[in-house]
C-alpha cells in the first residue's frame, strides 16, 4: 500500500497507553492516526473512511470485511470504572435509561444485563448530548469513559457493567479491539501489535503525562482495563456477540 494507512483510537484516557507505544514506535510513519468516541469510529469503519479503527465490539458484525488484527484492546476482568449504570434509585425501581451516544458496545451490554441478569423490564432512551444532567428519579443512564471517571462521586447508585458481566457469564469482557476493515500489510500489522505492546511497558510515564484528579490512573491502567486480549476474554466476546443476535432494543 502505498499510501497512509488511517487510523482511528479511542480519545479516552483508557487508550493513552497504546498510543503511548504507537506514536513512539516507527510504524507511526506509515499511518494518519485521528482520535474520536467510539461510536463514531464504527461508522468511519463501516462506510470505510478509515482503515483501522480501535472499535466497539458490538459494531463488529455490520462492518463489512471487519477483522481484528492485534492482540490488544480494551477489556475487563471484573471492575471497569468507567462504564457504569448511573443512577439515583436501587435498580429494581430504575424505569428508564439513557444510552450513551458515544458508545456501541456498553448500550448493548446494558441491555443485555437489564433483560438476562437484572430481568429488570426499562424503557431506554436515546441521550441527547446533555444527558448527565438529566439523570432524576427512576431515569438512570450508561455513561462511558472519562465522562464516566468524572461521574463515580455523584450518584448513589453504580452498577458497574463490566464486574455485572463477570458475576452474570463468569467471564471477562471485550469492549472495543483494533479492527481493520481490508486486507493490510503483514508487516504493518505486526509492527502496529508491537507498538501496542510497547506502550504498555510505560504505564509510570502515561500517568505521569496525564494527571488526572477524578480517578487514580494506576487502579485504572493496571487493575480495571486489561489490555491483552487472551483466550479468556475471546470467550467473553464470542458469549457477548451470541447475545448481540436479539435485536437491539433503540
Ligand atoms: C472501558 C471503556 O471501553 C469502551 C467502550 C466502548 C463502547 O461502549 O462502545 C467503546 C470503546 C471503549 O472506549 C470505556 O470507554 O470506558
Amino acid at each position: 500500500m502505498n499510501r497512509k494507512i488511517k487510523v482511528s483510537a479511542v480519545s479516552y484516557l483508557n487508550t493513552k497507553p497504546l498510543l503511548y507505544g504507537i506514536e513512539r514506535h516507527a510504524v507511526m510513519q506509515d499511518m494518519d492516526l485521528v482520535l474520536e468516541y467510539p461510536s463514531l469510529i464504527a461508522r468511519h469503519l463501516q462506510e470505510d473512511t478509515t482503515d483501522i479503527g480501535l472499535v466497539p465490539v458490538a459494531a463488529i458484525p455490520s462492518i463489512p470485511n471487519a477483522r481484528i488484527i492485534s492482540d490488544y484492546g480494551i477489556g475487563a476482568d471484573g471492575k471497569v470504572a468507567s462504564v457504569c449504570i448511573f443512577s439515583k434509585v436501587p435498580m429494581e425501581q430504575i424505569r428508564q435509561v439513557y444510552l450513551d451516544y458515544q458508545s456501541r458496545t456498553s448500550v448493548r451490554l446494558a441491555q443485555v444485563l437489564l433483560r438476562h441478569y437484572w430481568k429488570q423490564d426499562v424503557e431506554f432512551l436515546q441521550a441527547p448530548e446533555n444527558y448527565i444532567d438529566l439523570v432524576s428519579g427512576t431515569t438512570a443512564a450508561v455513561i462511558i469513559g472519562d465522562r464516566a471517571l468524572e461521574q463515580l462521586g455523584n450518584f448513589a447508585y453504580i452498577y458497574d457493567l463490566a464486574e455485572n458481566w463477570k458475576a452474570f457469564t463468569g467471564l471477562p469482557f471485550i469492549f472495543a479491539a483494533w479492527v481493520a476493515n481490508k486486507e493490510l500489510p503483514e508487516s504493518f500489522i505486526r509492527q502496529f501489535n508491537e507498538a501496542n505492546a510497547a506502550g504498555l511497558e510505560h504505564l509510570d510515564e502515561v500517568i505521569a503525562e496525564n494527571p488526572y484528579p477524578a480517578y487514580d490512573l494506576n487502579v485504572y491502567y493496571r487493575e480495571n482495563i486489561l489490555y491483552y486480549l487472551d483466550e479468556t476474554k475471546k470467550q467473553g466476546l464470542a458469549r457477548f456477540l451470541e447475545y448481540l443476535k436479539e435485536p437491539a432494543i433503540i
